[in-house]
């Protein structure tokens, strides 16, 4: 038999030995995608990091939808991020600090803690080199293995003990920045021909400035905060997204933080999750050819229903940047990007579009609950995708960087679960369950098989 043949021999045979009847996660009650009857998520464990707030449950049973809620250790987020715009302060690394230690740090532990973080931006020259020779290829891979490869550059790199945690956990934060800005240097360099520049992190930046530095060297203020902002609406969201739940899974086995965290990388790619922002520019753009009259509500309900249909675009049936397993009226993260993304779009004369992207989010919804109609009963929302790549387009950042850079924020929530995962007294390995449902039957010798 041909060597090529057997490939398609084999994924053959799945067709019938991965069908799994839908029937059966009933009959068993078994909650797919550990998730409730209702939608809601199954509870697997206790956090004091992250609270992500959708619904109420009622004294009566079911769930009532409320408009969305983010916390950080107990703070809303819209009061955190009122509070930096109010103070024009950057932000990212007093909320780093908030998420790892479970409080505000005061001005003197902020200065100290941004001198840290300074200190352990740059690289190992090694890993630089084996980021140029990695050139071109997907940024989140890039970022997989440089983190791997820290583990090998790290003098204690299996010590699960707080203060190593600790001390693993800031490295992390203050290298991604210069691992995704080096990698997409690189990329650009080898696929478009463009200078290489590889510059070292400046004293005295923040990690939003650090990184427009790196990555662009010159950048305006207003580029600056907003990249910042987006960072802060990024970091955390509680244990139960698909990259965290990643995390706090292998971490509980007690394997190593740079395991774990490319694990929860590997996760984040995904378009389902964090992968999601490239999908949204790359739908956008397609919608902006392909709808005639922006402005038409009729036009976007028919190409949307054609979407879930699986019609056009890529012929999954989803709509990029819509859907949440926990928020249903709405998600606060993606109210205050679109705030954002408003003044920014005026700003740059971009309002055309934004219009147009406004509209969709409304006609996605609208289109959605008339698609499904009352069947699954199931509400949506826009999610903190819808809008992020079109402000990182605004400030002038490149596709290739915008799941990294969602990266570079939830490391920040990765590590603090991490960290709370290998510290609780009742910890455990995890390790649900697999109900087998296929019958048991006799081994035949290989001269007997036909
Ligand atoms: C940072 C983040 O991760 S935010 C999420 C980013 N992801 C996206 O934007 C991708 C598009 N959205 C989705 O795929 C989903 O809404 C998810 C994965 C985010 C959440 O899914 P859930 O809340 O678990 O929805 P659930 O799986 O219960 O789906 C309910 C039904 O609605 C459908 N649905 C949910 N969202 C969408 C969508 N955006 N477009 C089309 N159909 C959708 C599902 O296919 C499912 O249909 P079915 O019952 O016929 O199988
Ligand atoms: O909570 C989720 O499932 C996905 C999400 O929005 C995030 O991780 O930011």
């Amino acid at each position: 038999m041909k060597k090529e043949y057997i490939i398609y021999k084999l994924s053959e045979t799945i067709k019938s030995s991965c069908k799994i009847e839908n029937e059966l996660f009933t009959q068993f009650n078994v909650k797919r995608g550990l998730r409730n009857e209702d939608g809601s998520g199954v509870l697997v464990g206790l956090t004091k990091i992250g609270n992500v707030v959708g619904y109420e449950r009622m004294p009566e049973g079911g769930l009532k939808a409320i408009p969305g809620k983010l916390f950080y250790r107990g703070l809303d987020v819209e009061d955190i991020v009122h509070g930096l715009i109010a103070d024009k302060r950057f932000g990212f690394e007093e909320v780093a600090y908030l998420l790892l230690s479970g409080n505000l740090p005061d001005k003197e532990e902020l200065g100290a803690f941004l001198e840290l973080i300074n200190e352990n931006m740059p690289l190992e020259q090694k890993t630089t080199m084996n980021i140029l020779d990695l050139e071109g290829q997907n940024i989140m891979n890039i970022l997989a293995r440089s983190v791997l490869e820290m583990y090998t550059f790290d003098p204690n790199p299996d010590d699960t003990s707080r203060d190593n945690l600790m001390r693993q956990s800031i490295q992390l934060i203050s290298k991604f920045p210069t691992i995704i800005a080096y990698a997409y240097n690189i990329f650009r360099h080898s696929t478009q021909g463009r200078s290489l520049h590889i510059r070292h992190p400046k004293e005295n930046l923040s990690i939003a400035e650090n990184f427009l530095f790196m990555l662009k060297k010159d950048y305006t203020e207003l580029e600056a905060r907003t990249l910042d902002l987006l960072l802060v609406l990024q970091a955390e969201h509680g244990g139960g997204n698909n990259s965290t739940f990643t995390v706090r899974v292998t971490s509980s086995t007690g394997t190593d933080t740079y395991s774990a965290i490319a694990a929860g990388i590997g996760s984040l790619k995904g378009p389902l999750h964090g992968g999601a922002n490239l999908q949204v520019v790359d739908m956008f753009n397609h919608l902006k050819e392909n709808i005639g009259d922006w402005k038409s509500v009729k036009e976007i309900d028919k190409y949307f229903n054609c979407m879930l249909r699986k019609e056009v675009y890529d012929k999954s049936g989803l709509i990029y940047g819509i859907g949440h397993a926990v928020y249903t009226i709405s998600d606060p993260r993606a109210i205050l990007l679109k705030e954002l993304a408003r003044d920014l779009a005026k700003e740059k004369g971009r309002e055309e579009e934004f219009a147009f992207l406004e509209l969709l989010e409304d006609r996605a919804i609208e289109t959605f609950s008339n698609f499904k109609g009352n069947k699954s009963g199931k509400r949506v929302s826009s999610n903190v995708d819808f809008y992020s790549g079109f402000v990182y387009e605004m400030i002038g950042l490149p596709q290739e960087i915008y799941t990294p850079l969602f990266a570079m924020s939830r490391i920040v929530g990765w590590t603090a679960h991490r960290i709370e995962e290998l510290n609780f007294e009742g910890k455990r390995i995890i390790r649900p369950a697999y109900k087998n449902v296929l019958e048991e039957r006799p081994y035949v010798p290989i001269n007997e098989r036909i």
